[in-house]
């Protein structure tokens, strides 16, 4: 769709466009896409800060909507440059049932991809996750692997699979041909566990540590490296490869990327002190202070009392057998394919990612609920 004569007139829709992720994606269009019209921005849940946003010259269009519905999928597209879609359901707690995750995160892709090929929309960008690749289920390390790394995929987990799943769907559909003829042109970006300002997990586990006294206690061994990227600069790897897209669409088109920067490799929880030790918490233990057999017997626990339990609520803990097989297992990325391929360097620095994340939980001391 997009020729040399529309290139200061973009329009790019971000689905997903208010969740942690989504928010940073449409903050950073709008400082740092200098070619963009108008910026559609497509949840389920449309945030209030929408209404603050500076957006200069460029219209931002909030639309409410929901992935799994094709039509209104097709509406929010139809006319677009570009679409980043980033709208997913992550779960990995037991909150939602795997058919749901099955619909939003598979089903919701292929209606993004028809809602492509029906309109015109040439350029498609998707937020895939490291979980494509692993922590398998047998807890193989993948240690700074990069995107040849072999690994063997393997996930009993709905929510990984649904990921690979729909990442498979947006690779195959690259070349396929859009309405007016031009070839569909997609890609996925696969980030490690993402932190910064808006980080759910980050604020529950800043919560729990203010309610246990200020301190944490170490479950996980120290050795195991668990990958980390800043929002902010996963934000600006979309971005990046979106324009880029447009220019080299040979190159990028049907490719996958790891998303990375310079944040340290550290086990889960300390890399969570980095933020969280400023901000007053302590961890507590230089070893695992339960052994292994029995967080696996609580986290079966916790699987068990939700099953129990769901007829009358939803008990949905951060230990399950699922997230002790993840933080346990180690998994690192290290490699320089965006960079490579589009140029991409991190926007954010380590010091600067800190900081700001830093300065987030701060700001929300004393409103623990
Ligand atoms: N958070 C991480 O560490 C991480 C790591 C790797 C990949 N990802 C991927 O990044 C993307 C964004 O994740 P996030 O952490 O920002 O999650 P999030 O839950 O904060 O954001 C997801 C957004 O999608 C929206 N959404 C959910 N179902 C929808 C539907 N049916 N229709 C329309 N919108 C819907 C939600 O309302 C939410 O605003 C996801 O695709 C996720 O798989 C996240
Ligand atoms: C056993 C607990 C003791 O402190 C620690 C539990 C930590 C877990 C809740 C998290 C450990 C690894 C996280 C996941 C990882 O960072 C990557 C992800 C990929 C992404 O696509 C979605 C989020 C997540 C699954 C993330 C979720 C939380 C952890 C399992």
């Amino acid at each position: 769709m997009a020729d040399s004569a529309q290139a200061q007139e973009l329009v790019y829709l971000v689905t997903g466009g208010c969740g942690f992720l989504g928010e940073h994606v449409v903050r950073m269009l709008l400082q740092r896409e200098p070619r963009l019209r108008e910026l559609r921005v497509f949840d389920l849940h449309l945030g209030p800060w929408l209404e603050e946003l500076q957006t200069g010259p460029v219209q931002v269009t909030a639309i409410q909507g929901d992935v799994t519905q094709a039509h209104e999928v097709t509406a929010a597209v139809a006319g677009a440059h570009v679409v980043i879609h980033t709208a997913g359901l992550v779960d990995v707690f037991g909150r939602a049932s795997s058919e749901t995750i099955h619909e939003v995160n598979v089903q919701g892709t292929q209606n993004v991809i028809e809602a492509c090929v029906q309109t015109g929309t040439q350029f498609l960008v998707y937020t895939s996750s490291m979980e494509v690749v692993g922590p398998n289920i047998k807890g193989h390390p993948f240690y700074r692997g990069n995107e040849d790394t072999p690994y063997e995929a393997a996930h009993r987990h709905p929510y990984p699979r649904s990921k690979a799943l729909a990442e498979q769907l947006v690779l195959e559909a690259n070349g396929r041909k859009v309405h007016g003829g031009l070839p569909l042109v997609t890609c996925a970006l696969r980030p490690t566990g993402i932190y910064g300002e808006g980080h759910q997990i980050m604020r529950d586990i800043y919560y729990q540590g203010q309610r246990l006294g200020g301190r944490l206690f170490r479950a996980i061994p120290a050795s195991v490296e668990h990958g980390r990227v800043y929002v902010g600069n996963v934000a600006w790897m979309h971005v990046l490869v979106a324009r880029e897209l447009q220019q080299q669409a040979a190159l990028l088109g049907g490719q996958v990327y790891f998303c990375y920067d310079s944040s340290p490799y550290k086990s889960y929880e300390d890399f969570n002190m980095e933020i969280l030790g400023p901000c007053g918490l302590r961890l507590v233990g230089a070893r695992p202070l339960l052994p292994y057999w029995l967080l696996m017997f609580l986290a079966l626990l916790n699987a068990l009392l939700q099953w129990l339990l769901r007829p009358l609520l939803l008990y949905a803990p951060l230990l399950n057998p699922y997230t002790l097989a993840m933080a346990n297992t180690t998994f690192t990325v290290s490699t320089n394919k965006a960079q490579r391929h589009f140029g991409y360097e991190p926007l954010f620095s380590w010091e600067d990612s800190r900081n700001r994340t830093i300065r987030w939980v701060r700001a929300m001391d004393g409103s623990a609920p």
